[in-house]
């Protein structure tokens, strides 16, 4: 039988781990397993066959049949990027609020004042479902090209159960259909909706919503994967978090929520006891609860987009690091964080958050993967896992985030399970621009 896909002749194949980690922390996250002039085959189930010297996998599969083949030469192959936070299906921008933020206000007076996450809800919830679909459809095409081959989505701009609903839904439309591995996440809790209170607006959730969502989720309609409750003064307090969250846990959900961002709640003490998979943002976490993240092994999100736009105090990613805290990243692409690109991310959470360049892969490969409870598959470069990788066009892997902004140009292919789903091969574009001349 044909095999999917050969890569050869690489420079340097990155795999990050080798012996099957589920997450890497401290040491773990500077030392990447790093081969070089290296071939990787994909068997004809999207899994990674072979890794290994080029002139053995060349010896070994001669003769082989390959659908396609892929030659490397003086390029660097790398895992599929994993995006561990974005909030991707929304209706109406907010670029007036970016203005609004330049000019002085914090992200809480635009919240409060009315806008910010309830203009988004007001939009969202106007807007009919194949819009959403096709906006969301757009967005993740961008994040594709830009390195990802595993997102979290999440819903919580509807903060009703139709509009919730709406916002699964669509997630499912697309996991099903397009090229990209999704991770779904139900955020009724995202806000506490105008003219409720965070009794009514709990109260709303667990009787109404999680209960529609089990139903659906149990006749195989949906899949979701995670619960999340923005934890926040003003927002959700830490007793109604808990109870949501243990709903949650309840159903067979992963917890994966927003905590200790703008104000210290405790939120990563409370995950820590609840064996929350991960935390994100975590900008105002306190000593203690860096240290109850890492005995309960609950991965710290970190979202260095959030505190660049809004000018917040960076996370403290050393002191969670050094405490050996699993550290993940991702984007939190959202109408406030306007960033598709996993590779501007690790820049910034290297350049920021100061993290070495392997701990920011490490943090958007495995590490990332684990947030989201799928690292036995996805997050490195080893047999039988998934076969989604990057082939970039660069002596060394380190390029993808040294050059800010040069994803575009660097990331030559991307392949999710042995298919090429994007390929951004110039010198074919220039040579079909010849032939038709
Ligand atoms: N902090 C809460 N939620 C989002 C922002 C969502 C929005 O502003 O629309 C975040 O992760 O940054
Ligand atoms: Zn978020």
């Amino acid at each position: 039988m044909s095999n999917k896909l050969l890569v050869k002749n690489a420079k340097q194949v990155v795999l990050i781990c080798s012996n099957g980690e589920k997450f890497l922390t401290k040491d773990g996250m500077q030392k990447l397993g790093v081969i070089e002039d290296s071939s990787l085959v994909i068997g004809s189930d999207g899994l990674i066959k072979e890794i290994g010297p080029a002139r053995t996998i060349e010896v070994q599969y001669a003769g082989a049949l390959f659908d396609e083949v892929i030659d490397a030469t003086g390029m660097c192959v790398i895992p599929g990027l994993v995006d561990a936070h974005t909030h991707p299906v929304w209706a109406g921008d907010r670029v007036h609020e970016f203005a609004m933020k330049l000019a002085g206000a914090t992200y809480m007076d635009v919240h409060l004042a009315g806008g910010g996450i309830h203009f988004t809800v007001e939009h969202t919830r106007a807007a009919p479902a194949p819009t959403l679909l096709a906006s969301l459809t757009e967005r993740l095409g961008r994040m594709q090209r830009a390195g990802t081959t595993l997102v979290e989505c999440k819903s919580g701009y509807g903060l009703e159960l139709q509009t919730e609903l709406k916002m699964l839904e669509v997630i499912e439309a697309a996991r099903s259909t397009l090229p990209i591995n999704i991770s779904s996440t139900y955020c009724g809790a995202h806000a506490v909706p105008k003219g409720k209170t965070v009794a009514e607006a709990t109260e709303d959730i667990l009787q109404v919503q999680l209960p529609r969502l089990r139903e659906l989720v149990s006749a195989g309609v949906l899949r979701v994967d995670n619960i999340d409750v923005f934890c926040e003064q003003g927002v959700f307090d830490l007793a109604s978090t808990c109870s949501i969250l243990k709903a949650g846990l309840d159903m067979g959900l992963n917890i994966n929520f927003h905590g200790d961002e703008l104000h210290p709640m405790n939120s990563a003490q409370l995950g820590a006891e609840l064996g929350a998979l991960a935390i994100s943002h975590l900008e105002e976490v306190s000593d203690e609860g860096i240290a109850a993240m890492a005995t309960a092994k609950t991965a710290a999100v970190l979202l260095p987009t959030t505190a660049y736009i809004l000018r917040l105090p960076q996370p403290r990613a050393r002191d969670m690091l050094q405490a050996g805290v699993i550290v993940a990243l991702g984007s939190d692409f959202n109408p406030n964080a306007y960033c598709c690109s996993m590779p501007m991310v690790m820049h910034l959470a290297c350049v920021n958050m100061k993290m070495s360049m392997p701990e920011a892969l490490a943090a958007a490969t495995i590490n990332a993967a684990y947030a989201l409870g799928r690292s036995h598959t996805h997050g490195s470069l080893e047999v039988k896992k998934h076969g989604d990788l990057l082939v970039l066009n660069a002596p060394r892997w380190e390029h993808l985030i040294y050059q800010f902004g040069g994803h575009q140009e660097l990331i030559r292919h991307v392949v999710i399970k042995g298919n090429v789903v994007y390929n951004n091969d110039r010198t074919m574009i220039c040579t079909i621009r010849l032939l038709n001349t």
